[in-house]
């Protein structure tokens, strides 16, 4: 018998996701709590807010009925904002049936508790009632992932079968996923990047080249890394598909939400009016909040996300943020134990 899955969250990324489950030859519930998708979904075939223009596959079935989707399910991935991860997980706690997998793509740190995703999943839904939780994460915008573009992702958990499990559900000829068990650090880069793309929008938006850019992005990968590997991450991680690939795909796509909320912050537009605009979900922002309350309590200095959380809460200048940047003092270039111990050979 197909496996059935359940998707929760028709967004751009849950319907692309659910898409190719169905190209995949799976049995698929895209579950939306937005009623007015399900006839868009199964009777036009599109879901023109999310994704303008792509033509869904025929056999697609939305549902707004959240039981509906999860009766029978195999795996019930979860593709909803963060923050909105925890009150659908309530709802899907009674119905939880046969020990599904729990498998999420979200890309965040809750507000509030600055719990990962994967954390507030297991806090919320029985042990023993389901496997996993298991992460997709990586180097993946939606809109390519729908023209097909060749796509490789991380998937993981402390459950090795049940990641491999859902590895073999996604596997086809342009999308790729390589299994890792370092939940920790995956959800950790995924989400941290988020916050950096938006320093990299900005950096755009007011004309910084490709030298400044470059630094931003390197130089965040190693408080990304720092912070991980503090909170007991596998630094290889961060220089995996989740790390450093996402980190890339989100600092110059413009398909990145992130990227592009930074960028009208650059071009001196207001936040408010920025979100507001975007329609889809800027994780960064509330993820940004998080970072700063997380380096606090672990000790740990992140100084460009301090730097974009200033901008983002407390209305400092980008510019500024830039010129203090620039301002602190020298330093070695690695400070995480991570510097290669061999001796040059002598030539
Ligand atoms: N769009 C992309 O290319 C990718 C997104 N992600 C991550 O996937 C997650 C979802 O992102 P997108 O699909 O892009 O977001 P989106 O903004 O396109 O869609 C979010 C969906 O969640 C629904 N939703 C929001 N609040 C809800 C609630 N309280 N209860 C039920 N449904 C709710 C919305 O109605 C919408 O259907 C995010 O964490 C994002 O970082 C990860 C990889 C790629
Ligand atoms: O995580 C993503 C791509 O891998 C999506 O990034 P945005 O949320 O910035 O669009």
């Amino acid at each position: 018998m197909t496996d059935k899955i359940a998707v929760l969250g028709a967004g751009s990324w849950g319907t692309v996701l659910a898409n190719l489950l169905v190209e995949n030859g799976l049995n698929v519930a895209l579950w939306t709590h937005d009623q007015k998708q399900v006839p868009e979904i199964n009777e036009t075939h599109h879901n023109q807010h999310y994704l303008p223009d792509f033509v869904l596959h025929d056999d697609l079935r939305a549902t707004s009925d959240l039981a509906e989707a999860v009766a029978g399910a195999t795996v019930i991935l979860f593709v909803v904002p963060t923050n909105a991860i925890r009150s659908v997980a309530e709802q899907v706690k009674p119905l939880l049936q046969g020990q599904p997998i729990v498998a999420h793509a979200a890309k965040g740190l809750e507000l509030g508790t600055k719990l990962r995703v994967s954390e507030v999943l297991a806090a919320v839904l029985p042990v023993g009632a389901y496997r996993g939780p298991v992460v997709i994460s990586g180097p993946s915008h939606a809109e390519d992932v729908a023209t097909k573009d060749i796509t490789t992702l991380t998937v993981a958990s402390s459950d090795l079968a049940a990641a491999q499990a859902v590895q073999k559900l996604f596997m086809n000829d342009y999308f790729r996923l390589y299994t890792n068990t370092d939940v920790l650090g995956v959800e950790l880069g995924a989400a941290l990047k988020n916050v950096i793309a938006i320093g990299a929008g900005a950096l755009h938006g007011l004309g910084y080249g490709d030298n400044t850019k470059a630094a931003l992005m390197t130089r965040g990968l190693a408080e990304i890394t720092r912070l991980g590997t503090h909170m007991g991450a596998n630094p290889m991680t961060f220089i995996g598909l989740s790390g450093v690939g996402d980190l890339i795909v989100t600092c110059t796509s413009v398909h990145s939400r992130n990227w592009r909320a930074g960028n009208a912050l650059g071009q001196g537009k207001k936040l408010s009016d920025v979100l507001a605009n975007m329609g889809m979900v800027v994780e960064g922002v509330s993820t940004a909040k998080v970072v700063h309350e997380l380096a606090k309590d672990q000790g740990c200095d992140m100084p460009i996300s301090e730097g974009i959380y200033q901008v983002l809460y407390q209305g400092a200048p980008i510019k500024t943020v830039i010129t203090d940047l620039m301002a602190r003092e020298g330093k070695p270039e690695f400070d995480f134990g991570l510097t290669l111990q061999t001796t040059p050979k002598q030539v």
